[in-house]
């Protein structure tokens, strides 16, 4: 009943009863009564109504426990990420629990002060009206930041269920509708600020995307360009090749110790720390032979220019040397050198208009410091051995004029098309000396070295072009203890790793521009001459394991690498002109006991 129905109802009974035909004293004591019972009926009304006002303790309402994980679990991320939002919400808690207490405090004197008043004056309906609203005010109040602590507290500690991109969405929607209850409204504030720390999170992230992608960009910019100045001085150029983890390794247990940086840089972790190398590119264990070529097609024309060209792959043994220059067994792979035939006969069919060509080749193996011609059968070789005026065919280095090393005494053929001087190829591969070794079943025990002559005459002025293409696959260096090398193949191995080292030589002293190049100390350097120092333009790669079984080894090489790097070359096109090309052929004819007509020079 509400209490002004009860007084009117009070005033209803005493005016009835002032009414009554029973005797005046009995009347009062009566009214009295009434009277008393009355006031008994007030004052328990008063307290049915005190009780409906106060308060339910605050409770977490459920829609809550729904929200908050996802909000929780994407804010824990944040703040763990951006120290600012760290900041933020550690102040956060502590403004709401400042916030909290004073809400509880004002919650509990609008109680005290509530039940004070209702004992000690009647209110006017209105009055009670206003008194409900602002109690029910300050309970929200107070429910809203006792909701907000503990979402709080929970995003500090993040323990809560991961959210994915597609709560994350519905979150938004949650918190885009505007009629949530107050304790969805609290969770939208929270929710709200950690969208926009989220935003500012994916701001900075795109920003320090953006540069470190313009850092590495720069710097893999600047190193082309530098390398392109590095080969316009006429620096030997050197690509750096990490082969995959083989077998044996990997049953070793070994750790990866190589890293492809960038396009140029390669690192080796090592026990005092990362070691880092800059070559002219580097191609990680997925670079494919065709990835390779790529970056060395472009030297095919200038041997058609009439350039000496020089590819050699340096590297211990097992390192990927003979893969990268010849390609794997049955060819699936094929490596530089047959690539290069077909690459060079490209280009001269696309020229054959302007130019007529002749190419050439010659093969030749160094074993046990003996330089052997592949294009001669070793049946044919053994034959010429025995006939009673001694060796026949003797191969020896020799230098041109203009310093081009030439293979004097070696079966030069010729080759109309790449099928041609692939088969040739084939025919020195079957005579070159292989073996298994510990480290490498197909160990080549020599170092297998290819010319091959372009000539090329312009058909317009007559001018002649020579270019050579050298293409070199060195025997691996070794140590003995790891190869298991015994007996013959110790002798090989130790022909391999003394004409490695005079090469080592040439290479320091060329590196250090000392006035002594110490060319003659091996077969193998006297054939490098030209490449090394000389009128060539050279591309070393060396050839690494990724593996720390290989650490030391793979040291050496990248040290040994570098050295090259510093090596210069002057590279001078190889041009006669139609003239002295013309005097040439006399010359030879007349040396080989042709008769010669007479020509107009
Ligand atoms: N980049 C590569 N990708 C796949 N396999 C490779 C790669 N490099 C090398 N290999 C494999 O590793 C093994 C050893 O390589 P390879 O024979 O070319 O080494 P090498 O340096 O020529 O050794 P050696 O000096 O003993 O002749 C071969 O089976 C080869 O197929």
């Amino acid at each position: 009943m509400q209490a002004s129905a009860f007084l009117c109802h009070r005033a209803n009974c005493i005016q009835t009863c002032s009414v009554s035909d029973q005797p005046l004293e009995g009347a009062n004591a009566r009214l009295e009564e009434l009277k008393e019972s009355l006031y008994q009926k007030e004052r328990e009304i008063t307290e049915l109504l005190e009780a409906e006002r106060i308060p339910v303790p605050p409770v977490l309402q459920p829609h809550c426990s729904v929200l908050l994980p996802t909000v929780i679990t994407k804010a824990h991320e944040i703040c763990s990420v951006v120290p600012e939002s760290r900041a933020l919400l550690y102040q956060m808690i502590d403004d709401n629990q400042v916030a909290l207490a004073e809400a509880r405090d004002k919650l509990r004197l609008h109680l005290q002060t509530a039940k004070q008043d209702s004992n000690e004056k009647e209110k006017t309906p209105r009055q009670e009206g206003s008194d409900e609203s602002s109690l029910s005010f300050l309970q929200e109040t107070v429910r809203e930041h006792e909701v907000c602590q503990i979402a709080l507290g929970y995003i500090k500690s993040g323990e809560c269920p991961v959210m994915n991109d597609c709560e994350m969405s519905e979150l938004e929607d949650i918190l885009g509708q505007e009629t949530l209850p107050t304790a969805q409204r609290t969770v939208k504030g929270i929710g709200q600020q950690l969208l926009l720390l989220q935003d500012q999170l994916k701001r900075e992230k795109e920003e320090k995307k953006k540069v470190v992608e313009n850092y590495t960009s720069e710097r893999a910019m600047r190193k082309k360009y530098y390398n392109m100045v590095e080969e316009m001085k006429g620096k030997i150029r050197v690509f750096c090749r990490i082969r995959p983890v083989n077998r044996s390794e990997a049953a070793q247990g070994g750790a990866v110790v190589v890293a492809k940086l960038d396009d140029y840089s390669v690192t080796v972790e090592t026990q005092r720390g990362p070691r880092e190398f800059q070559f002219d590119k580097v191609f990680s264990t997925e670079a494919s032979q065709e990835d390779l070529f790529q970056d060395v097609n472009r030297l095919m024309q200038s041997v058609i220019d009439g350039y000496n060209v020089c590819i050699f792959a340096y590297g211990q043994t097992g390192s990927g040397k003979t893969f990268t220059m010849v390609g794997d067994k049955d060819q699936k792979n094929p490596g530089i050198m047959p690539r290069s035939f077909n690459a060079i006969f490209d280009i001269m069919r696309e020229n054959g208009s302007k130019f007529d060509f002749k190419v050439s080749a010659y093969m030749l193996e160094l074993y046990n410091d003996r330089l052997q011609d592949l294009l001669v059968s070793q049946a044919g070789e053994a034959h010429a051995q025995t006939q009673p005026h001694g060796p026949t065919r003797r191969v020896e280095i020799k230098r041109n004029r203009k310093g081009v090393v030439f293979a004097q005494g070696a079966e030069t053929k010729e080759a109309s098309s790449a099928q041609e001087l692939y088969a040739l190829f084939q025919q020195a591969c079957a005579n070159r000396h292989i073996s298994a070794t510990k480290m490498n079943v197909e160990s080549s025990r020599s170092h297998l070295i290819v010319g091959i002559m372009v000539e090329s005459r312009n058909l317009t002025n007559g001018s002649v072009n020579t270019g050579k293409l050298s293409l070199v696959d060195l025997a691996g260096s070794e140590r003995a203890a790891k190869t298991g090398a015994k007996d013959h193949q110790l002798k090989e191995a130790n022909s391999i790793n003394k004409s490695l080292s005079a090469l080592g030589d040439v290479i320091s002293a060329l590196s250090a521009e000392l006035p002594h190049v110490p060319y003659r100390n091996s077969k193998l350097t006297q054939v490098m001459q030209d490449s090394l120092g000389g009128n060539a333009k050279t591309l070393m790669i060396v050839n690494i394991s990724p593996s720390e079984y290989n650490l030391d080894e793979t040291l050496t090489s990248l040290v040994y690498a570098t050295r090259v790097k510093a090596i210069t070359n002057n590279a001078q096109r190889n041009v006669d002109s139609k003239e002295i090309a013309q005097l040439k052929e006399v010359i030879m004819k007349l040396k080989s006991g042709h008769a010669v007509e007479e020509v107009d020079v």
